[in-house]
């Protein structure tokens, strides 16, 4: 690996940054010169340019330039030594040669970067950086407790950090265990969204191959993908730290798994409470709860903590070393990247230069797609990981000014070369919508273990060839590419690219002007669905109340909608009908599921108390 460092040490760049202009094609912004062809919306031009990569076609001087530029791999190896970016402590490099952006460009986002890095460093000293909720934004501070504006949050992280790390020790160890077996062996976690995401990204990148507990998901409030996973742990529900993660405390689906796996207990004839962890804010409902039934230990989440850069607090931490990862390693890259991603130089500073690229491909409009392309099996959950992160945090209707702007920027991927027996020709000839960002991993197994499987060539030989090969088809054909290295996927490393992108999001928001610390748009999702439950309670109460008369009366979806005082929602009423008529439920619908209107409804039995009121 020494030699490789030394490959790229920054010494042998050359020091004068490259004309892009100089060299022989890559397309430029806002000239008549841009060389690929573009889908862009047509409004919202962010920069002051003379035209915006929109207002030009693809035309044969396009095509021109684009050759030109696969033809000049002299100018491309310069450009590619001249924008690489090195981080030696995490051995991690990023390449953004293969992004087109010009020189004038560079110029035009240095200025805008000002500001951004101004935002960034008012957030890291305690702004109120979320200015819809009234929120610090402080999950830096997670990874290097120095920088907390107040005292009393430094000795809770500190503290919470020791704790955690105690109890995973201890039982590790078997000195904390459950009542009827001898240690725990499993692990369930019980969370969604930010309270899933993170621990999942980190167990399938991390966790040994034997780790001392074993972990699985609820992560929906799917019954059937709940069954499964109860199902799967068998006996060993008995050895089962269920470990309930909401930083709300209140998420309908966090509680339904809750319950759901409490009623697994109860009916195996375990004590629950013995067995549960809590993960969340004091005092939420889910704290309460916990405290009030007695768990077995309960972790704090923070509100300057959002759910979805909550993987370095005890949200990821705590499942994470229960699986013997090295948590501090993990915190250790987060910090050393969060340190290197504080350079205001745009260069040097490789959450800037991602940001930067972001801005070039997307037109700083979203209008392209970002392609996630892990070449390694561990990283599968990255690109998962990253949608919420990045669409989350960037898809806003609203700019900080009240200004309607739809932003956004799309994630998705999977892993390499998997996706190139699937997707990939499409990248490659089809529909321009995206730009890709290849994760490649230098180390393809531990020392020791590697063999020949023909002469001069080991099975992650294949692997380096299929992405470097992919990477320049993708070039070839006028498609950009980011590649982001890393030597090995250590806890250091995860941690550093999960830093990374946190870093690159926030100086994006910057960038387009948006709060990348709220989400207001879940919200509508969320009341639509209670208010879906809610008509459920109103139909099955008109049903119940036609099905107590003497003889029953039988009512069409009309007469349902109409006695809900609902006509507006009779299609909504037909649909809750038809999914509890599938799941056998005290209702009784008579006609074609094919014709709503035939359709006639009453209960199975009548409530003379009326419950569903
Ligand atoms: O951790 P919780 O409070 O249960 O929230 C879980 C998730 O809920 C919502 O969907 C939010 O939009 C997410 O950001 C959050 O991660």
């Amino acid at each position: 690996m020494a030699s490789l460092s030394g490959l790229f040490s920054s010494s042998l760049k050359p020091s004068k940054t490259l004309s892009v202009k100089a060299l022989s094609a890559p397309p430029t912004r806002g000239g008549d010169s841009f060389s690929f062809p573009h889908t862009s919306k047509p409004t919202h031009l962010p920069l002051t340019l003379s035209a915006s990569r929109s207002d030009i076609s693809h035309t044969d001087a396009a095509t021109a330039a684009k050759k030109e530029l696969i033809k000049d791999p002299d100018a491309l190896w310069k450009r590619y030594l001249d924008w690489l970016y090195q981080q030696k402590d995490l051995g991690l490099y990023l390449d953004v040669s293969r992004v087109g952006f010009t020189d004038e460009f560079v110029v035009d986002m240095e200025h805008r970067f000002k500001a951004a890095f101004k935002a960034m460093d008012e957030l890291e000293k305690g702004s109120i950086a979320n200015p819809d909720e009234g929120r610090m934004v402080g999950h830096y501070w997670l990874r290097n407790s120095s920088l907390v504006p107040k005292p009393t949050l430094k000795t809770l992280i500190e503290n919470t950090l020791d704790s955690i790390c105690s109890f995973a020790d201890d039982i590790i160890a078997g000195k904390i265990k459950p009542p009827s077996s001898p240690r725990f062996t499993q692990i369930l976690s019980v969370g969604i969204g930010g309270s899933a995401l993170g621990p999942q990204f980190v167990a399938e990148a991390l966790a040994p191959d034997n780790p001392p507990l074993k972990i699985r998901f609820i992560d929906n409030t799917d019954p059937a993908g709940i069954d499964h996973q109860i199902a799967q742990l068998g006996p060993e529900l008995a050895s089962t730290l269920v470990i309930v993660i909401s930083k709300s405390g209140g998420t309908p689906e966090t509680r339904n798994g809750l319950l759901e796996v409490q009623k697994a207990f109860r009916e195996a004839g375990l004590n629950f409470a013995k067995q549960g962890v809590a993960i969340t804010q004091e005092n939420s409902l889910l704290d309460n709860t916990a405290r009030i039934e007695g768990w077995l230990a309960r972790f704090p989440m923070y509100d300057w903590v959002g759910g979805r850069t909550s993987v370095m607090s005890a949200v990821g931490l705590l499942p994470a070393a229960l699986q013997g990862i090295d948590i501090r390693e993990m915190l250790t890259g987060a910090a050393i990247m969060d340190e290197a991603t504080r350079t205001t130089s745009l260069k040097n500073n490789p959450a800037a230069l991602l940001a930067m690229c972001w801005y070039w491909a997307s037109d700083g409009v979203g209008s392209k797609d970002m392609v996630i392309l892990p070449y390694k099996d561990s990283l599968l959950l990255f690109s998962r990981y990253l949608q919420q992160l990045v669409m989350e945090s960037l898809g806003k209707e609203f700019d900080l000014d009240g200004n309607t702007v739809n932003q956004g920027l799309t994630v998705y991927g999977n892993k390499g070369s998997t996706d190139q027996h699937a997707y990939i020709q499409q990248l490659r000839e089809g529909v321009h919508n995206f730009f890709a960002t290849f994760i490649e991993v230098l180390r393809d197994r531990p020392p020791g273990h590697d063999w020949e499987l023909e002469p001069g060539v080991t099975c992650g030989d294949y692997l380096f060839g299929m992405l470097q090969g992919t990477r320049s088809a993708l070039y070839a054909n006028g498609r950009e590419s980011i590649s982001v290295t890393i030597e090995e996927v250590t806890p250091r490393s995860v941690g550093a690219i999960i830093a990374l992108y946190e870093r690159a999001v926030g100086l994006y928001a910057s960038l387009v002007n948006i709060n990348a610390y709220h989400q207001p748009g879940v919200e509508a999702g969320k009341k639509a669905a209670a208010e879906v439950l809610a008509l459920q309670k109103r139909v099955l109460s008109v049903l119940n109340e036609a099905s107590c008369k003497d003889p029953v009366e039988p009512l069409t979806l009309d007469e349902i909608a109409d006695r809900c005082h609902a006509p507006e929602e009779i299609e909504m009423i037909y649909k809750i009908i038809a999914h509890m008529s599938a799941n056998d439920r005290v209702l009784i619908a008579e006609g074609s599921c094919g014709s709503p209107r035939s359709v006639k409804v009453y209960l199975g039995e009548c409530n003379v108390d009326d419950m569903y009121a």
